[in-house]
């Protein structure tokens, strides 16, 4: 009998992305607000002789597919610590950009790591995922809860918060990715060309925005649009500076706010309604400033298995 487990895992745009300075362990402290968005990757898991990763769909040809896979070191970790070998094949389903500040690897570990409990049985607490989640990467934590969160630490320590309504975006996908760790090493480097100093020493505790926090509690999106912000935006423009035009051109056609989405390379676009996100993205597409559009609304659930494991 072959069993298999599906898991649909959302990405997420940061409305909020507050960078402190740099920590002697090589990361920032954040107050970092995630909002999870429908665009969603697919993990499948089935039981297989060894560890097996394979995966499908845009980008797909940029994902390894080795043990440096964040699934394949989801499932690994998760088999360590309940004294099993990972002997699964993880079906990725790519719609997640790759590399595109969307948390699409992060959303991936989670994924595996649901899928993989389920599949085994192995009954793991949702503190144990979490606690696994965390070692993965600073995102994973929130790609298995979704929703929204205020993430502080590095952003894995993550509070719940309400959200009142429904947001719509458009999101601009640019040609490559970025590097996430060379994008926080340019606002470091921005930062001390500025003469403000980088490290936690020089640059203040990072704290959320009262204003961002209240119009994500009340759904307002034009008191949400007043208070986006990343401090990412200026290193992700310095190693990207082409991202201006493809910010400006929805700007233009009457985004109620753009921001580079994380790390970048992707832009969003807070937009009023589905209508206005219909408009932002075709002059998008007719700015050639970009490679793909993608509209969708927030927030979004968490990792969620989406299939019962059928008997086949
Ligand atoms: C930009 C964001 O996507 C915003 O949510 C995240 O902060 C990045 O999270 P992530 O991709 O899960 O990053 P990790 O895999 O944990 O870390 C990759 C690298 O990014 C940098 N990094 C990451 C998180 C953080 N709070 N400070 C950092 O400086 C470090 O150089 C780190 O070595
Ligand atoms: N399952 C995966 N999917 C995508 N990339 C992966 C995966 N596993 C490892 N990677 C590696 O991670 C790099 C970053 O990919 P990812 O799509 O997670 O970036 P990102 O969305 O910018 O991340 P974040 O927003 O969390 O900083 C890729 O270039 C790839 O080499």
């Amino acid at each position: 009998m072959t069993r298999s487990v599906t898991v649909r895992v959302p990405a997420k745009v940061n409305v909020q992305l507050a960078v402190g300075g740099l920590r002697p362990d090589g990361f920032h402290d954040l107050a970092n607000v995630f909002l999870a968005v429908g665009l969603y990757d697919e993990v499948t898991a089935t039981p297989a002789d060894e560890l097996r990763i394979t995966c499908a769909g845009p980008g797909a040809a940029e994902v390894p597919l080795d043990a440096t896979n964040l699934a394949a070191r989801a499932a690994t970790a998760l088999a360590r610590r309940h004294g099993r070998t990972p002997a699964v094949h993880l079906h990725i389903a790519k719609d997640i950009p790759v590399a595109g500040g969307m948390a699409g690897g992060s959303a991936d570990a989670a994924g595996a790591l649901v899928a993989c409990d389920a599949l085994w049985g192995t009954g793991a607490s949702r503190e144990e995922l979490l606690e696994i989640c965390a070692e993965l990467g600073s995102d994973v934590p929130f790609s298995l809860v979704g929703e929204a969160a205020l993430g502080r630490g590095r952003g894995e320590l993550l509070e719940p918060l309400p959200v009142g309504g429904t947001f719509h975006w458009v999101f601009a996908v640019a040609d490559g990715g970025l590097s996430t760790p060379a994008v926080y090493a340019e606002c470091d480097r921005l930062r001390e060309a500025a003469g403000t100093g980088a490290t936690t020493a020089d640059v203040p505790d990072p704290e959320p925005s009262p204003a961002l926090l209240s119009a994500l509690r009340s759904g307002d999106a034009t008191a949400l649009a007043a208070a986006l912000s990343n401090d990412l935006q200026p290193a992700a423009l310095s190693l990207r500076p082409s991202l201006a035009a493809t910010l400006e051109a929805g700007t233009r056609a009457g985004a109620l706010a753009a921001l580079v989405s994380g790390s970048g390379p992707t832009t969003a676009f807070l937009v009023a309604d589905a209508e206005q996100a219909d408009r932002v993205a075709a002059a998008l597409r007719a700015s050639g400033t970009c490679r793909t559009v993608r509209t969708t609304t927030s927030p979004a659930p968490g990792a969620r298995v989406c299939e019962p494991a059928t008997a086949h």
